[in-house]
């Protein structure tokens, strides 16, 4: 799915009128239904329903939502914000149907002494500001936000948090901004519900459709993407009938360092689970018995190294390359992986202390191959790439790294990042808080390993892979939750994420 700034989702609106075409209080009669139609469904109909309505069509949304909501009998009561201009436009109309309906208790708010008091048990709908937000709230605006914040209130925003900007916050008051319980977004969710410091104020989304034009949608270029499941099944290819183990790629593992193998045994049995011809598990000696042990499907290449990773193996038998998972950062493993990268292997997929050594010797990036995978969490790509105020500008960093460096770069969290050297950038959909945990990040290194060894590009390897370990965890969580969640549980549902996919 496609992701658009404020300012594009305005002109999809304003193509959609001209293409339907549909006047623009029918199209805002129809996303205030949506809304009113989620509201019915879900909330109690027995407690009050504060409604806010600011000066443009956020606000003309709020009046059409409470007119709606009175139909079905709902308490409703209107406040709306007068900064002593004349509402202009679809507000106008839906002031003067609610007006004229005469079933809901219309206020004004035109100081600080007319903010009502809120009880807890309201349900507040914030139709203060939406996608128009031009500046940071201020004034009355403000303090009004602030007295539905401290109110207690269960609260729905209509569109966007009202104060929130759809992309850069950098600059933004943060006392300004509606603490929603419930987003009701109308279309496409907008990029900031997306980066984690701002779940306080959007908290649980939904995204109404709209029925904007889809040649609108078709026409409006973005480089941003919402991975989802019909985009990801599409890129999935069927195992051919007469396929060997052969056909399917044969894959190097190179992870695991003495006190560390599980990280190797991890990525390996993931990369086995991702449907892989062929995997091979590079450990150090001490490391021997535990993989043959643990994952009898992987053959192994032994580094004359006790400990730890010391020695790249011919790689020229290989269709593709992980490293990373466990490796520590000693010496003759840093100078190992220089020598990797030297030899300059066709599909490489990047993790964990691999990418460390990385940041701890910077002019080693212009080695990096073309296309190679790196895949850090937050912290691992501060360290690559310095520190970032926010995720707005972590994401302008990430953006500007893949460009120069020519690789992808996925940074990991929930709704996991992935930018492509050509500026393309996709969120992750699927995932939920119990892969927060030690390992989960090496199943992740195991399965876009395997998908590169099957002969996915770099950029469907990973996009398949981050959407597949989402999945695998989404289908773990459902059966034993998000609290007893463990890496291995991710493994295990791999196989059913597959099925879902076909
Ligand atoms: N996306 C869709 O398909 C549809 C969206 N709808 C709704 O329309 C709003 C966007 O409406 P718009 O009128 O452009 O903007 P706002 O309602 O957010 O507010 C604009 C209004 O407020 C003034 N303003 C802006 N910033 C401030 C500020 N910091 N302080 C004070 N005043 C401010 C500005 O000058 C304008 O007067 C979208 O979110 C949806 O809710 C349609 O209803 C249906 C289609
Ligand atoms: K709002």
């Amino acid at each position: 799915m496609k992701l658009f700034t404020c300012k594009q989702i305005a002109g999809i609106d304003q193509l959609t009128m001209k293409l339907e075409p549909v006047l623009s209080i029918d199209l805002m009669e129809r996303a205030s239904f949506q809304i009113a139609d989620w509201v019915i469904k879900n909330i109690n109909h027995d407690w009050q329903i504060y409604l806010f309505a600011g000066p443009g069509n956020n606000g003309g949304d709020a009046l059409a939502v409470a007119r709606m909501l009175a139909w079905s009998n709902l308490k409703c009561t209107v406040y709306r914000i007068d900064f002593g201009r004349e509402l202009k436009g679809d507000p106008v109309i839906n002031w003067q149907r609610l007006e004229e309906q005469n079933q809901v208790i219309l206020r004004k708010i035109d100081s600080e002494d007319s903010i009502p008091e809120i009880p807890v048990d309201a349900i507040v709908i914030d139709g203060l500001f939406g996608s128009g937000l031009n500046k940071p709230l201020d004034g009355l605006a403000k303090e009004i936000v602030k007295q539905i914040n401290r109110s207690g209130a269960t609260i729905i925003s209509i569109d966007i948090p009202s104060g929130l900007f759809g992309e850069d916050n950098s600059k933004n008051d943060l006392s300004a901004i509606i603490k929603a319980d419930h987003t009701l977004t109308f279309q496409f969710p907008k990029l900031s519900f997306l980066f984690p410091e701002n779940c306080e104020f959007v908290g649980d989304w939904t995204v109404l459709p709209i029925g904007l034009h889809p040649n609108a949608i078709e026409q409006t270029e973005t480089p941003y993407h919402f991975l989802t499941k019909k985009f990801i099944s599409g890129k999935i290819k069927p195992r051919e009938k007469f396929s060997h183990k052969g056909t399917f790629g044969h894959a190097l593992l190179i992870a695991g360092s003495y006190g560390k193998m599980g990280a190797s045994v991890l990525a390996s049995q993931a990369c086995l689970r991702s449907g892989v011809g062929l995997l091979t598990s590079h450990v150090p000696q001490s490391g021997y018995e535990i993989i043959q042990n643990s994952v009898p499907e992987a053959m192994t290449s032994i580094d004359p190294s006790e400990t730890v990773f010391s020695e790249v193996p011919d790689i020229s038998r290989y269709s593709a390359i992980g490293i990373g998972p466990g490796l520590d950062k000693k010496q003759e493993t840093q100078q190992a992986l220089k020598a990797l990268l030297q030899a300059k292997p066709s599909k490489l997929v990047i993790d964990a202390d691999a990418l460390n050594i990385l940041s701890e010797n910077q002019d080693w990036y212009d080695l990096l191959p073309e296309n190679a995978i790196l895949t850090p969490h937050p912290k691992e790509f501060e360290r690559l790439a310095g520190a970032s105020f926010n995720s707005f500008e972590r994401l302008q960093k990430q953006l500007q790294f893949s460009a120069k460096y020519k690789v992808i770069v996925v940074c990991k969290g929930a709704h996991s990042c992935i930018t492509l050297p050509d500026g393309k950038v996709f969120f992750n959909s699927t995932g939920n808080p119990g892969m927060a945990t030690g390992g989960s990040g090496d199943v992740l290194t195991g399965i876009i390993l395997g998908l590169l060894a099957q002969n996915y590009s770099a950029e469907d390897a990973t996009l398949i892979g981050v959407y597949l370990h989402g999945m695998a965890g989404d289908l773990a969580a459902t059966e034993i939750g998000e609290y007893s969640l463990i890496a291995g549980d991710l493994i295990s549902h791999l196989g059913k994420a597959f099925l879902q996919l076909e």
